[in-house]
């Protein structure tokens, strides 16, 4: 009898050894395992799979990437910044959220999962935050993974909104490991958390009936000695073993 929830988690698309090939970093995964959940990764396709792909699942994880949505997916023009695109990962999440979405699937997003789910509802995207009068530089810090992955800076939570619900402290601090930032917040999503600078950092959808929220940060960085990403884990976790209990057919009487 399966036990674990099934989650499935985006690769991104690589060559390896002259191949085409479906990648994800394993801190992601091992994130999943530590909160009791089995990662399943997901190949970026475009050929409409992503519908019987889901239909197993029990959640869905949207990992970061050094790449960027193509700034055509949201009517901008390219930065010089701009260097590193992603298309079969673009064409493939754009299908793959609005089908979580319709069949009530808990969604985690990261960086560019956040990014990726502030797109498709029709928002856009700073392509050089350190370009933008009054932001903050969020790129990653120069150093070893303990120095990039450190909290870097400070966040306030909505009072009253989703991720406050996760975790009652008012305020954090997380790393921070990104170029791109929300520009315009796409309808019908609502803002979790801000950055000091006024950059939008966490994000959920409005009258989503289940766990939908989505970071700029990195909470699958040691999640367990970190109180509000250990949170986050701990309320996807549950959302998708209820889910799974939803999805799993009771034996008479049960
Ligand atoms: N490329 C986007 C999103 C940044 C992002 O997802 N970084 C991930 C770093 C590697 C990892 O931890 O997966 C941007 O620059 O804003």
């Amino acid at each position: 009898m399966r036990t674990r929830p099934l989650v499935g988690v985006i690769a991104c698309r690589r060559e390896v050894e002259g191949h085409p090939a479906h990648m994800v970093t394993d801190k992601y995964l091992a994130a999943l395992r530590d909160y009791s959940l089995a990662p399943v990764i997901l190949p970026v396709w475009e050929d409409g799979m992503e519908r019987d792909l889901l239909a197993s699942l029990d959640g869905l994880l949207l990992t970061g990437s050094y790449t960027n949505v193509e700034p055509q997916r949201y009517g901008a023009e390219r930065a010089p910044e701009n260097t590193r695109d992603d298309p079969h990962r673009d064409a493939a999440v754009l299908r793959l959220i609005p089908a979580a979405l319709d069949l009530g699937l808990p969604l985690l997003g990261i960086c560019r999962g956040f990014q990726e789910l502030n797109v498709v509802f029709g928002g856009t995207l700073h392509q050089a935050l350190q370009q933008v009068p009054g932001r903050l530089d969020h790129r990653e810090p120069e150093g070893d993974r303990e120095t990039t992955y450190a909290p870097s800076h400070d966040i306030t939570l909505v009072p009253g909104g989703r991720l406050a619900a996760l975790y009652s402290a008012p305020t954090s601090r997380v790393n921070s490991l990104h170029q791109q930032g929300i520009a315009e917040l796409g309808p019908g999503l609502v803002a979790e958390a801000v950055a000091p600078d006024g950059q939008i950092e966490a994000i959920s959808v409005a009258g989503a009936p289940g766990f939908v929220l989505a970071v700029q940060w990195h909470p699958e960085w040691k999640p367990r000695e970190h109180p509000l990403h250990d949170a986050l884990f701990l309320g996807f976790a549950a959302a998708c073993q209820a889910h799974r209990v939803a999805r799993t057919p009771q034996p008479l009487g049960a």
